[in-house]
């Protein structure tokens, strides 16, 4: 923790004497100042002192300030670096912050502003400090199967806890990927049903007009195709947990249907013309934001009021502090057990890159760098030039490809299709040259598992897919 009982040390990096004896006055009276003339005698410095920040012009004679701020991102624990730039260089200040300076001033600044620029970093240096502290006192680092030891995090194990002994519906929102399923999961294994069985059923996989049967079950002859009667989750759930993923895309009329069963416990499995009785604890989700649902009519305001009893919301992955290295050091470690690999960790500069990445898909997305970087490539450090563009550019750049790597769902999401197999697709009618899209798809994918001499999991990582994805269509094209 930087210790600024004494003054904060500051190494003032400027080769214009001048210059420097300017701004060393300016911070005389706060700061205790090192001035160093050059790059390599200012990197010599920072080898052998202690330093709070570094404040670094950018041409200097024997190299720019650009590359001490990348000298010091490769170390563990990076000090604050503040560029000095000349008025109006956009592109550097630009460049500068890209590779990880804490701020810029642009030259000529006066004697507050730089005051103001060293306290404001000082202090969130501090506070970052307290933080990793406070949370290392915790000791709670992972949550069933929850990996993540942020302040965010511990506030979900407790809500989990707490609202776990409870029979009340507890209804889980945040984006897509945060891991709803997971807690969805520790909520039920923490409850005192956690030996009955834990149903989760994801309302967006299933086709609306099947949804109900998935939901409530059918007889024999509901509908055309229903040759045989059929338990829907609810009645599996018995005695347990039914969880409801995705909750905001089910159709309004089965949305009254599932108030009366939350509401009485009871339910008529399509077709039927008895009722049945069981004993379930709900849990829902969504990744949309339920209120404004309701108002825009989409789902109903007595059964949003009715599931929204214990509120528990997943942070994004990038509000979770040091929890994106936790968990890729684990997913890294499980990979590389699976495909067999060498890797033991993450350069300094791709777990500074690691943090710094916004992770729009969360830890869905995280996940699936990880599997591409394993099945790609070996080696026992994983290097920056072996992330995917997306990533290494902070989300800058191609941005199509950051799209499939945040999306692109894994098998718990996806594998809950109808177990009647009625989505399986249908042969293709001629059209001219349109063809249906999943015949185009299967095309393409074969194409890439002949390519990769019929390794799956390999053709799945340069499709950006996760090769679970590609083992369900082919069960999906063997249906056919
Ligand atoms: N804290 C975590 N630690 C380790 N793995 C996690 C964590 N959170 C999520 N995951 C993994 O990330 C993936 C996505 O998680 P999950 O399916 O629970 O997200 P979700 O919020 O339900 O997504 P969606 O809204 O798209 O349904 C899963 O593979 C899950 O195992």
């Amino acid at each position: 923790m930087p210790d600024y009982q004494s003054s904060p040390r500051v190494l003032l990096v400027e080769d214009s004497a001048s210059n420097a004896l300017v701004y060393r006055s300016y911070l005389e009276a706060d700061y205790s100042v090192v001035t160093a003339g050059t790059g390599s005698e200012a990197l010599e410095k920072l080898a052998s002192q202690r330093f709070d920040l570094v404040l670094t012009d950018v041409r200097l004679p024997d190299m720019t300030g650009l590359d001490i701020l990348d000298e010091i991102q490769r170390t563990e624990d990076p000090l604050p670096v503040v560029v000095m730039t000349a008025h109006g260089s956009v592109d550097v200040v630009v460049d500068s912050m890209q590779r990880g300076a804490s701020d810029f001033l642009s030259k000529p600044f006066e004697k507050a502003r730089l005051l103001v620029t060293l306290e404001n970093i000082l202090k969130k240096e501090q506070l970052k400090e307290i933080v990793t502290e406070y949370e290392k006192s915790f000791q709670r680092d992972a949550f069933h199967e929850m990996v993540g030891a942020s302040l965010p995090m511990q506030n979900v194990y407790r809500i989990i806890e707490s609202a776990s002994k409870s029979n009340a519906t507890v209804f889980i929102t945040g984006e897509s990927g945060t891991g709803k399923e997971l807690c969805a999961s520790a909520l039920h294994a923490e409850s005192l049903r956690r030996d009955k069985p834990f149903i989760a059923l994801n309302c967006a996989a299933i086709p609306k007009d099947l949804l109900e049967s998935e939901i409530f079950g059918h007889v024999k002859g509901a509908f055309t195709g229903a040759t045989g009667s059929r338990e829907g989750a609810a009645a599996r759930a018995s005695g347990g947990t039914l969880f409801l993923d995705e909750i905001g895309e089910m159709p309004m009329d089965l949305q009254s249907k599932l108030l009366r069963f939350i509401q009485s416990g009871t339910f008529q499995p399509v077709g039927a013309n008895r009722e049945v009785k069981v004993d379930v604890r709900f849990i829902c989700a969504t990744n949309r934001d339920p209120l404004e649902e309701v108002r825009a009519g989409r789902f109903r305001e007595d059964l949003y009021y009715r599931l929204h009893v214990i509120p528990l919301e997943m942070p994004p992955l990038r509000q979770r502090g040091n929890d994106s290295l936790l968990i890729g050091e684990r997913m890294l470690k499980q990979c590389t057990v699976e495909e067999n690999k060498r890797f033991r960790g993450f350069s300094e500069e791709v777990k500074r890159i690691l943090l710094d990445y916004s992770w729009p898909g969360n830890v869905r997305e995280l996940g699936n760098v990880i599997r591409n970087i394993v099945v790609l490539n070996d080696g026992e450090l994983v290097r920056p030039d072996m992330l995917p563009d997306s990533v290494r550019s902070g989300g800058r750049a191609v941005a199509k490809s950051s799209h499939a790597y945040a999306m692109e769902r894994t098998p718990s999401q996806i594998d809950r299709q109808p177990l009647n197999g009625a989505v399986a697709p249908q042969p293709p009618e001629a059209n001219g040259d349109i063809r249906p899209l999943w015949v185009e798809e299967k095309e393409i994918i074969e194409r890439a598992i002949d390519r990769c001499g019929g390794n799956v999991p390999r053709a799945a990582a340069f499709l950006e897919i996760s090769a679970s994805t590609i083992y369900r269509k082919k069960q999906q094209w063997e249906a056919v």
